[in-house]
């Protein structure tokens, strides 16, 4: 099981200008601080698809990131089957694979070149190495592309490659920061076929969406996070009751107190 446990994260702002444009009425913002993050606790077991609910600028992407290690929390634990992961980062960055909203891929490389140089960064000795791009080539249907230049690709080709890049090394759980946003639906139906196979093989899936059909397709359980605190977290069924709506629409927009355009 992979947990984060109470975490904080502020950040500094620069100058009382950027506190006054952040919004002057945001909780969040407090002298010179922006309290992105207070005591959020969420968890994901294997073989579980967990997702992300909430808001522009709710705080799922600096979850995301505590949860990857790519940013540091304040306070709070994370921890993989029970052990917190402090002493052991390396590790446990082993165990789990992320994507963020910035590819990491070079442009100069085909996708196929981006994901040789990667497995060879993972260890990953070269014959295993082919194998394990070889297979993900065809789980995400890469086939007609995977050679050319990496600049040359559409959005969601890119994405195809910068998935296959987070799951090279056969992660336990993999940490999903809005995978489909901007795809066209056969590049998207792809990666969700592509998420329900790492669920069936016992990979835990942690995303961030704001698809609400994605949700009831694939997950098991929800968090719905509002300006950096989570406000729900459970299944669907319990989030409909809870909202006595028939609605998971409703359900999620009734869990969200800032209106949103
Ligand atoms: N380095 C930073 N300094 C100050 N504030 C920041 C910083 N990084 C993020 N924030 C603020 O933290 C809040 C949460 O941002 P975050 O990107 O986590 O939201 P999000 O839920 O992922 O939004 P979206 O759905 O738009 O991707 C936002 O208000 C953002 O402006």
């Amino acid at each position: 099981m992979l947990e984060l446990d109470n975490i904080n994260k502020r950040f500094r702002l620069k100058d009382a200008k950027q506190s006054n444009q952040l919004c002057a009425d945001d909780p969040r913002v407090s002298g010179r601080f922006f309290y992105a993050l207070k005591n959020v606790s969420i968890n994901c077991k294997a073989a579980e698809v967990v997702a992300l609910l909430g808001a522009n600028g709710a705080g799922k992407t600096t979850l995301l990131r505590v949860l990857s290690t790519a940013l540091a929390a304040d306070s709070g634990q994370i921890k993989l089957n029970g052990q917190e992961i402090k002493q052991n980062k390396l590790k446990y960055r082993k165990s789990i694979g992320f994507l963020s909203g910035t590819t990491g891929l070079y442009a100069r490389l085909s996708g196929y070149e981006n994901l040789q140089y990667f497995s060879n960064l993972y260890g990953l000795d070269k014959a295993q190495g082919k194998v394990r791009i070889d297979t993900l080539i065809k789980k995400l249907n890469m086939q007609d592309f995977i050679h050319r230049r990496f600049d040359d690709y559409s959005t969601g080709m890119k994405q195809k490659v910068a998935i296959a890049r987070a799951v090279l090394h056969n992660p336990d759980f993999v940490i999903l920061d809005e995978p489909t946003t901007g795809l066209d639906i056969r590049a998207r139906e792809v990666i969700l076929n592509f998420i329900e196979t790492l669920k069936n093989e016992g990979v835990g899936v942690i995303f961030s969406t704001h698809d609400l059909a994605e949700v009831e397709r694939l997950c098991q359980r929800i968090y719905i996070v509002e300006q950096g605190q989570v406000r729900f977290s459970g299944d669907i069924q319990q989030l409909m009751q809870h909202s006595q709506s028939d609605s998971l629409f409703d359900a999620v927009l009734q869990h969200m107190e800032v209106a949103h355009d």
